[in-house]
């Protein structure tokens, strides 16, 4: 019996979640995106077995539905769902960042013969849109669920059965104090990370050798900087409540801080820094299996025209697929370095052959 899912957003948390899924070959997997562009796109990476932009056509058959859209884009979604048919029984869940309000929302509007079960993966990327997408991207992630009290039990365990496929930890937690956790560990840092980027690039417009010694360690604190700007929106309208009241203990911690500064209290400053190494080295380390640089590969190419053409036409011909192409840094030596990603390992492997035999300079780190 083939189960069908369908994916509502096929970006990078809806197409990692399609690829995760896929693995079980009883598993049907139909998306549904507002773009076409990126339907196709993710037909071409394997992500789907089928793709469609007519809402009532990706649903009509689907035993469980994911929307893996921007948390605004939740609500209208299942608002749009009220009116369609769906299968009696069929479980909708969605992948926001945020819960509660979405958690409520759905009570309040979902039909009676659909269960509607909160989610959130704890696994993500700055980076958005399917060619991010990666079958192992929740793997060792916490993988939150939020049933409210009165979801029948089956139905939740049907949903934790499928996204075992993810190789996730499914937890399961209240809507609300997901929001005040997550708010602490993800939202508020990525408000940070920006605030940090804008102020910098304030004094940059002064004076511009703040963008060139920014080093490792801004780089390291920013990286969630340059993620979507349009879902982060989202996640700040969505936990207000919690984000104000962290923003106020914010304030408090750096006013200690500063103070410590503004008094030379040296044993106070080496405290402050010994506490949050304390607690940042006790954070359990996460064996992800989607870490990039594990299927990145570096291709040292000679600097004339024609040269990537040449290598991706191997790598298609012999039918790798990739999902990312990048010219890195030209070296001293004038060769250019080619960062190709690859879905897999499996497939970096293949790649890694072809391209070895045709006298490529290879290698797995930059
Ligand atoms: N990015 C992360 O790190 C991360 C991690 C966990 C959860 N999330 C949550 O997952 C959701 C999706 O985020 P993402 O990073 O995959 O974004 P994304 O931009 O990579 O993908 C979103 C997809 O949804 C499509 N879309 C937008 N509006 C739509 C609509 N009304 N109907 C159908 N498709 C629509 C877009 O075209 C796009 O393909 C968000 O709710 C986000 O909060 C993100
Ligand atoms: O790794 C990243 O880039 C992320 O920002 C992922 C991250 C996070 O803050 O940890 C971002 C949003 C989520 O909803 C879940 C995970």
């Amino acid at each position: 019996m083939k189960t069908t899912i369908t994916v509502i957003g096929v970006g990078l948390i809806g197409g990692s979640i399609a690829l995760a899924l896929r693995e079980d070959p009883h598993n049907r997997i139909i998306g549904f995106d507002v773009r076409q562009d990126y339907l196709d796109r993710a037909m071409t990476l394997g992500v789907l077995h089928a793709g469609t932009t007519d809402l009532q056509e990706a649903v009509r058959e689907a035993d469980v539905i994911f929307l893996a859209v921007p948390v605004e884009q939740i609500y209208a979604t299942l608002d749009r769902l009220r009116d369609l048919d769906l299968k009696p029984g069929v479980i909708v869940t969605d992948v926001g960042s945020t819960k509660s309000g979405v958690v409520r929302y759905a009570e309040a509007h979902i039909p009676s013969n659909v269960t509607f079960i909160g989610g959130h993966p704890m696994a993500g990327s700055h980076k958005s849109g399917v060619e991010a997408a990666s079958d192992r991207l929740f793997e060792n992630a916490y993988y939150v669920l939020t049933p409210a009290p009165g979801t029948p039990e089956e139905q939740v365990e049907r949903l934790e059965k499928l996204l075992a496929l993810t190789r996730a930890k499914v937890v399961r937690m209240d809507p609300d104090e997901h929001d005040q956790v997550v708010g602490a560990v993800s939202h508020f840092p990525h408000i940070l990370a920006s605030a940090l980027v804008n102020l910098v690039a304030g004094y940059d417009d002064e004076n511009p050798w703040h963008h060139r010694l920014a080093a490792g360690g801004f780089r390291d604190i920013t990286r969630i900087a340059s993620s979507n700007p349009r879902m982060w929106r989202d996640v700040l309208l969505n936990n207000r409540e919690h984000l104000l009241k962290i923003a106020d203990d914010w304030t408090k911690a750096l006013d200690g801080v500063m103070t410590l500064v503004r008094e030379g209290d040296a044993d106070g400053i080496e405290q402050f820094f010994k506490s949050a190494r304390d607690f940042r080295d006790g954070l359990p380390e996460r064996k992800k299996g989607a870490l990039p640089p594990l299927y990145d590969l570096y291709i040292d190419i000679p600097d004339h025209p024609g040269e990537i053409g040449r290598i991706t036409t191997l790598l298609g011909a012999k039918q790798i697929n990739i999902t990312n192409i990048q010219i890195r840094e030209t070296r001293e030596d004038m060769l250019g370095v080619l960062r190709i990603t690859f879905r897999s390992l499996a497939e970096l492997e293949k790649g890694e052959e072809l391209l070895r035999y045709f006298d490529y300079n290879v290698y797995r780190r930059e």
